[in-house]
């Protein structure tokens, strides 16, 4: 019986059709980098040699395909031409045997693309290598089924390397599968059914995975908590009960201690303290100490007392929970929460009636502050920038200025108070000048630095470079950092069984997956909730019955509806377990409790994200987990975190892959009823190639869910153009192979058509050649697209660009030096270095959060 595994399911959502912003897709570095074929279609394929840097991967035997070099195996398939497969897998009842040689001699590697489809321009060595491929063909197709089976059962097509003798992956061949036939409806069939079978070739032609060679480094650390308590800080007796019973709060964490009497005092600060430490508490409780205790008590009609900036919606509802309930005992201050996705007139009546701390997102405010006339701050106490390193960037940074102009116009005097984990030293610079004598709060406890002693693969041990120190960022003890380097055909394969290992086959385990863009998140939860989900809903023999209800996925990511979004945040906070795929809209200062895993499927654009995104495990002392998946050529990327003095050990992706063993729904068939006595990396690839099979069978199971595939991909390419230029070095394009990455979107080859996007693009940037110059705005621009991929949460940046024409104000980016600085010191009116005119910035770049 085939698993359920391979049931096909015809009703399921397709994700909604989101409009993305058109962002620049560097065709031009594409097209540079030669990347395989497939992607640019054959007029933009190279067909010179290839060039060195697609050598590692495996692309010189086996690439010539039919727009040239970088297609067939090397997109990770092996296609079986149609002249040499029609008979035997199209007619019905065709001899098994026959099928399976055909199958087999694909996954060998010794069928290859039609070579008749080769470029008439191939160079004399590509023509001859051409021919003699031509020749393997037409000898494989020859060849009596019994012969070519055991051919490719015993010998390998390549020889097997000292390294695979170590139980490793690299370039050895696999042994073949049958291609999964699901049940599919006559119309889908129509559309899907070709005269050849796909299977996939995982473990060919891969890039070696680099030893880590990486610094070790002395990871900062804090002390969670003190054994000081709430009712030493001589707090109204009311609300240190609450904090105690509604709370359940007894002692103080470092962070608290050492801010809460501070801001008591009435004095600006600053606040770094790691994630999960108590920051909001840190500030809340101060406000709502103090508000309780003004001689003339508080009317809501008064309006704002207390403003705090938060940069995502969730994490307004998170600190407006949080406040609401430490004024349980003090009914007469009135909280409120702006956030957008609201409707704006229900927000405006609340705004009407009275908002005494007013918690909002930046986007939302500024909506506010132009066409509401009820919004005013002249009793304005406290301003809070909550994550004010992210509501600082530039992102945010025309709002924040529209803010503060209106704060500043109305309200003399108030305490600013910046909190972060990750406070750097360029938000601290701004702060300097901004804030009145401000306290800098850092609960960094140097007793603390250790080196990590679970880094058991550490290779060399050097000092972190110089000047680093005001980059690094404390990470809780608790928190255990793991790294794979995992070949991008194998990405895909790899998360999920990760999941697996975790969610399936693991009790209670809350996992968060990070990806670079909305279109990823919804790509992945659709595919995982089709395939994965499906599989596990029939128990495999001696799996537990349990372990099929363990799996659960839901998704967030700025493009969805605010209803859904906060329905989403509430579900997955009170859930015991489940796995949320998400963009960086999730990794700032939500507590979602329990959260066991975060994996980092797209690797953060900065070493402040990661901090973040790992922030939202190992909360408060708890003990937590992380994974970060690199592919080969991003592996430097481990350094450039030691640089932050952050350390990470590895994990194999053999022993990622290995689950899949436990798991009979990735049992693969062999030929007739001969039973598979394959042991130890053999099966475990084998097992992998069948999981793949099921993601591609999948994706090509009708036109819409290749071309859905295909925008997800061209999603993932967009965002990783977006890397800023410090790290281009690890995540540049140009290292990408189109065909393999392809493959972890469960397509077969790279796509063609997506070089048609490319030359719109090309073409549209050529009618405005000032957005190529390459300037620092450029640089911040792109900054601003990646956390727009990542988020979701600033959708407005190409729009408004789109809407500027060369030579008007806003089409040329500013230099750096010209570039506004808000500053928000009492009093003081907010001032543009330049005009607003003709800013880039001068953009609506986070009306969506
Ligand atoms: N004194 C305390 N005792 C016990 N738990 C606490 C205490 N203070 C805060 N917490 C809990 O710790 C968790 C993390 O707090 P919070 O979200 O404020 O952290 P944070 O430092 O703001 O994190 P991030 O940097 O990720 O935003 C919350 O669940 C909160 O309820």
């Amino acid at each position: 019986m085939e698993p359920a595994l391979f049931s096909r399911r015809h009703s399921e959502n397709f994700p909604s059709e989101n409009s993305r912003p058109n962002v620049i897709l560097p065709g031009r570095e594409v097209r540079r980098a030669g990347l395989p074929g497939g992607g640019l279609g054959p007029r933009l394929a190279p067909i010179r040699p290839l060039p060195p840097f697609l050598a590692p991967f495996g692309v010189g035997r086996y690439n010539w395909s039919r727009s040239g070099p970088g297609r067939g195996c090397g997109a990770g398939s092996s296609r079986v031409p149609r002249w040499v497969l029609a008979p035997a897998v199209c007619t019905p009842g065709a001899p098994l045997h026959a099928y399976s040689t055909q199958v087999m001699a694909a996954a060998d590697g010794s069928l290859l693309d039609n070579p008749r489809t080769f470029s008439r321009r191939l160079p004399a060595q590509a023509s001859r290598q051409a021919k003699a491929t031509k020749r393997k063909y037409q000898a494989s197709s020859e060849a009596p089924p019994v012969k070519r089976r055991n051919e490719t059962s015993f010998l390998p097509a390549k020889k097997t390397s000292v390294k695979e003798t170590q139980g490793t992956f690299k370039g050895n061949t696999q042994k073949a599968f049958s291609a999964k036939k699901h049940s599919v409806s006559t119309s889908d069939r129509n559309q899907e059914e070709r005269p050849c079978v796909k299977t996939s070739s995982l473990f060919k032609n891969n890039p070696d995975i680099p030893e880590l060679h990486r610094s070790v480094v002395k990871q900062v650390q804090e002390k969670v908590f003190t054994s000081a308590a709430f009712h030493e800080l001589g707090l109204h007796p009311h609300l240190i009960s609450t904090i105690n019973t509604v709370l359940k709060m007894s002692s103080m964490t470092s962070v608290q201690k050492q801010s809460i009497p501070v801001l008591l005092e009435g004095r600006d600060a600053l606040v770094r303290s790691q994630t999960g430490s108590g920051k909001t508490l840190a500030y809340c409780i101060p406000v709502v100490q103090s508000l309780q205790a003004m001689k003339s008590k508080i009317q809501r009609s008064d309006g704002p007392y207390v403003l705090v900036l938060v940069p995502t919606r969730e994490l307004a509802l998170q600190s407006f929970d949080t406040v609401q309930k430490l004024l349980k005992p003090f009914t007469w201050i009135v909280p409120g929460v702006l956030m957008g996705g609201e409707k704006r007139k229900s927000e405006k009546a609340r705004l009407r009636k009275g908002i005494n701390i007013l918690i909002s997102t930046p986007g939302r405010l500024v909506d506010h502050i132009k066409s509401t006339k009820n919004i005013h701050f002249s009793r304005l106490r406290w301003l809070v920038f909550d994550e004010a390193d992210r509501i600082l960037d530039l992102g945010f940074e025309k709002d924040i200025t529209v803010i503060l102009n209106a704060v500043n116009a109305e309200c003399q005097k108030r305490q600013n108070v910046l909190l972060s984990a990750t406070l750097t030293e360029g938000v601290t610079r701004l702060a300097d000048i901004s804030l009145h004598d401000p306290v800098s709060i850092s609960v960094l406890d140097e007793s603390h630095d250790q080196l990590n002693p679970k880094d058991k693969v550490v290779q060399e041990v050097c000092p972190p470079p110089a000047g680093d120190e005001l980059d690094s960022f404390a990470i809780p003890e608790s928190l255990e950092q793991h790294v794979t380097v995992v070949p991008s055909k194998l990405r895909l394969v790899c998360l999920a069984a990760f999941i697996l290992q975790k969610c399936k086959f693991e009790k209670d385990q809350k996992m968060v997956v990070f990806f670079s863009s909305c279109e990823l998140v919804e790509f992945h939860y659709s595919l995982f909730l089709q395939t994965l989900l499906s599989s596990s809903g029939a128990p495999a023999s001696g799996q537990l019955p349990s372990a099929s209800t363990r799996l659960k996925f839901l998704r967030l990511h700025g493009n969805m509806e605010q209803e859904e979004r906060t329905a989403v945040f509430q579900e997955f906070s009170h859930s015991r377990r489940g796995v949320l795929l998400c963009t960086d809209v999730a990794a700032r200062g939500l507590d979602l409790p329990q959260v066991t895993w975060i994996v980092q499927y797209n690797a953060p654009s900065s070493p402040a994200e990661y901090i973040h995104r790992i922030g939202r495990t190992a909360r408060i002392g708890c003990h937590g987990s992380s994974l970060l998946i690199l592919a080969p050529s991003e592996a430097e990327y481990v350094n450039s975190l030691a640089s932050h003095k952050i350390n990470v050990s590895e994990i194999k992706m053999e022993d990622i892959l290995c689950v899949l063993t436990r798991d009979d729904c990735f049992k693969g068939k062999r030929w007739g009823t001969q039973k598979s006595h394959a042991v130890g990396p053999q099966e475990i690839r084998e097992r992998a190639t069948v999981l793949q099979t099921v993601f591609e069978d999948y994706v090509h199971s009708s036109e819409r869910r290749v071309s859905w595939a295909k925008k997800a991909l061209q999603s993932f390419i967009r965002a990783y153009t977006t890397y800023p230029r410090e790290l281009k070095h690890i995540f540049h394009v140009r290292s990408l192979h189109l065909g393999h990455v392809a493959k972890s979107f469960g397509l077969r080859d790279a796509p063609r058509n997506l070089s048609a996007l490319t030359r719109k693009k090309r073409k549209a940037n050529l009618k405005r050649p000032g957005l190529h110059k390459k300037t620092q705005s450029k640089h911040s621009l792109a900054e601003i697209l990646r956390s727009e991929y990542s988020s979701g949460m600033e959708p407005g940046v190409t729009k408004v660009r789109q809407q500027n024409a060369p030579g008007e104000p806003g089409s040329q980016p500013l230099p750096h030096s010209l570039q506004p600085t808000p500053c928000f010191g009492r009093g003081k009116t907010l001032k543009w270095r330049k005009t607003q005119k003709g800013l880039l910035w001068d953009s609506k770049t986070s009306q969506k959060v």
